[in-house]
């Protein structure tokens, strides 16, 4: 890497889909840009190439950071749930998975990580890519009196990112030049036994009132596009398989790789790795601060949240200036941070820490919000498939015939999202037309939420478990706060679970895993019930179990500065030339995934910030 010069056009905080893709269309149109990631590059390595290795990416360093968070503020609520993680005074980690807590281990919180490499949590996500519903746009628009969020609008930003391989080029809606490659799995291989494909058929039956003829018939319709552009998508109840963000050779689409295409092409990008961002530098002005720089660490793992961390290790401090703006983009949790500890958010948190006020903003930190995501897990008597008929040995070398088929020829059980089945369904509590439920569904699974060693977990043929993610969240109630004005330590985070909204969505979660085992009764299957906790009330076991992995809205988009952080065009409030450009902009939840609204509001800041610029 070449010394960094002192000044560039634009100083960007984050690669993830938020900067990332920001920073690299900024500089492919000429604009000098400097953008800085607390981790490495680590594209190349084979846990973030291989979709089937994106759980162990995600609780791994250098991938990732792994945070700990609340769901209730009462201890007693927060532990009831069995993947609450303790810590031994020998630093080991504990779940009541493992059998009981040892004595004097200290209540950490639940795991929550975040990518924390080049290309952010898009390096280590599942890669499931389902654009939000229009109304969600549409509210956007509404809220912000800026047409310009309306989903025609917004779709035109889609089309400029994607390179959707699914559909034949030229169908309206979808793009077919952009960056991100998206794919669609091939459904046929979910169909490992009759077993499955009953399942399968009496979900077709109760959610969509569709008898299917056969396997085949199935198959096909589980082609059906969920990001197609007719507005009624999300209207009608719909079984399919979800495009997801891997290439033509079976390896995770990624911005990494669009970042490092433009820095190949001589594009004036420069990327600053292992820069951890300390705060945001002002210029005195007589009416309004002026942002024109940052203040960051130069050095590894220098965060409290990466798995390497030592506190007696410290980076250089640094400084770069930007001509035209700083962006920050680290995400839901780190942007707030960045933000509080430059003195912009809620002056008494400010205050109490002692950091100079610039501006007096409530909504940093406030507001955050998440997709509940409820597992439903059941055992069957009988096994739903042969899993020693699987070639795959996980060992991923050249003694593994799946690791071998993936590389030569981008095919197989290690490619993306093999083995799940989609389905949108409308509850008795949709606040709209729209579906409000959205299943991820898969035989043989065990996956019941997060929690460190999950990647270890390789399921059970005999069970299913779906996760039944709630849109439409209704809980604006989540927090982030600084612990202390050390940049190196992680905030406090704490979702307050079911705090608003709470009868409804717990009624809409219900009623969706009543759908789910009422279809297991009508084949004949018998089974036990896992999760939810049979030998609870349902609700209380939802509220117990329900986990997530999907923040947004923690500086979110609105009017004004009392209960919004950004206006329409990413402008922090109070404050000149500082936009934030990431999930947490979201004023909420953008349907049930994140991850692709995230890189279309990008592309949407990239072409304001350019007719800004004109
Ligand atoms: C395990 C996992 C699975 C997921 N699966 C899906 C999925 O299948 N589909 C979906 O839609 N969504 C999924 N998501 C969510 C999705 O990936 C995120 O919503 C999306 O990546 C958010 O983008 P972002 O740009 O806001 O932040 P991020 O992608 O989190 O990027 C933020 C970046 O900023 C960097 N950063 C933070 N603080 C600093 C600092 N102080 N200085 C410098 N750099 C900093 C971080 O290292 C990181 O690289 C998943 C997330 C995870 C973690």
């Amino acid at each position: 890497t070449s010394t960094p010069a002192p000044e560039y056009d634009y100083v960007i905080v984050g690669s993830g889909p938020g900067g990332g893709s920001l920073a690299a269309n900024l500089a492919a149109s000429g604009q000098s840009v400097f953008l800085l990631e607390a981790g490495g590059d680590a594209s190349d390595s084979l846990y973030e190439q291989i979709p089937a290795r994106s759980v162990a990416a995600s609780e791994r360093s250098p991938h990732a950071w792994q945070f700990f968070v609340e769901h209730y503020e009462d201890p007693e609520e927060a532990q009831r749930n069995r993947l609450y993680v303790y810590q031994s005074s020998n630093g080991s980690l504990h779940t009541e998975l493992d059998g009981p807590i040892p004595a004097g281990a200290e209540p950490l919180g639940l795991f929550y990580p975040r990518g924390a490499t080049l290309g952010g949590s898009s390096q280590v996500n599942a890669m499931n890519f389902a654009w939000a519903p229009d109304n969600e746009w549409d509210y956007i628009a509404e809220l912000t009196g800026d047409n310009s969020w309306s989903h025609e609008q917004m779709r035109r930003h889609l089309m400029d990112l994607e390179n959707c391989t699914y559909v034949p080029r030229g169908t309206p809606g979808h793009g077919f030049d952009g960056y991100l490659q998206n794919s669609h799995p091939d459904p046929i291989t979910n169909f490992q036994s009759d077993h499955i494909a009953d399942y399968v058929a009496e979900i077709f039956r109760v959610a969509e009132d569709i008898d299917p003829e056969s396997v085949e018939h199935m198959a096909e319709l589980l082609r059906r596009d969920i990001n197609r552009i007719e507005q009624d998508r999300y209207e009608t109840p719909l079984m399919f398989v979800l495009p997801t963000a891997f290439n033509s050779r079976g390896r995770r689409s990624s911005i990494a790789d669009y970042i490092n295409s433009v820095i190949d092409a001589g594009d004036p990008l420069t990327l600053s790795l292992h820069s951890l961002v300390t705060r945001v530098l002002f210029e005195d002005c007589e009416d309004k601060p002026k942002a024109n720089g940052v203040e960051y660490m130069v050095g590894e793992a220098l965060y409290s949240a990466d798995r390497r961390y030592n506190t007696s290790q410290s980076g250089e401090l640094r400084t770069v200036r930007a001509k035209k703006e700083v962006i920050v983009a680290g995400g839901t949790f780190n942007t707030p941070q960045i933000l509080k500890l430059s003195g912009i958010g809620p002056r008494d948190e400010l205050e109490s820490l002692d950091i100079p006020v610039v501006v007096d903003l409530p909504a940093v930190g406030n507001y955050m919000q998440d997709n509940y995501e409820s597992p439903v897990n059941i055992q069957a008597d009988t096994p739903w498939m042969n899993a020693s008929a699987s070639p795959c040995t996980g060992t991923f070398d050249d003694s593994d015939p799946c690791f071998v088929q993936w590389n030569v020829n981008g095919t197989g059980p290690y490619t993306g999202g093999g083995g799940s089945f989609f389905l949108t369904y409308r509850s008795s509590m949709s606040w709209d037309n729209d579906t409000d439920l959205f299943y991820l569904s898969a035989a043989g699974s065990n996956a019941y939420g997060f929690f460190p060693g999950m990647s270890e977990n390789h399921g059970a043929p005999d069970h299913w478990t779906t996760s039944i993610v709630k849109m439409q969240s209704g809980n604006p109630a989540g927090t982030v706060k600084l612990r202390s004005k050390d940049p190196r330590v992680a905030p406090a985070i704490n979702f307050n679970y079911f705090t608003e909204r709470a009868d409804e969505d717990l009624q809409a979660i219900v009623e969706g895993v009543e759908l789910l085992l009422n279809a297991f009764d009508s084949i004949g299957t018998n089974y036990t019930v896992v999760l939810p906790n049979p030998e609870i009330d349902m609700r209380q076991a939802l509220k117990d179990e329900a986990f997530s992995h999907h923040a947004v809205s923690s500086c979110r988009i609105g009017t004004n500065a009392t209960d919004s952080c950004v206006d329409s065009k990413f402008r922090v409030h109070g404050v000149d030339n500082l936009r934030i450009v990431d999930a947490s902009v979201f004023p909420r939840a953008p349907g049930a995934m994140p991850n692709g609204p995230t890189f279309t509001i990008s592309r949407k800041a990239f072409e304001t910030i350019m007719e800004g610029d004109a």
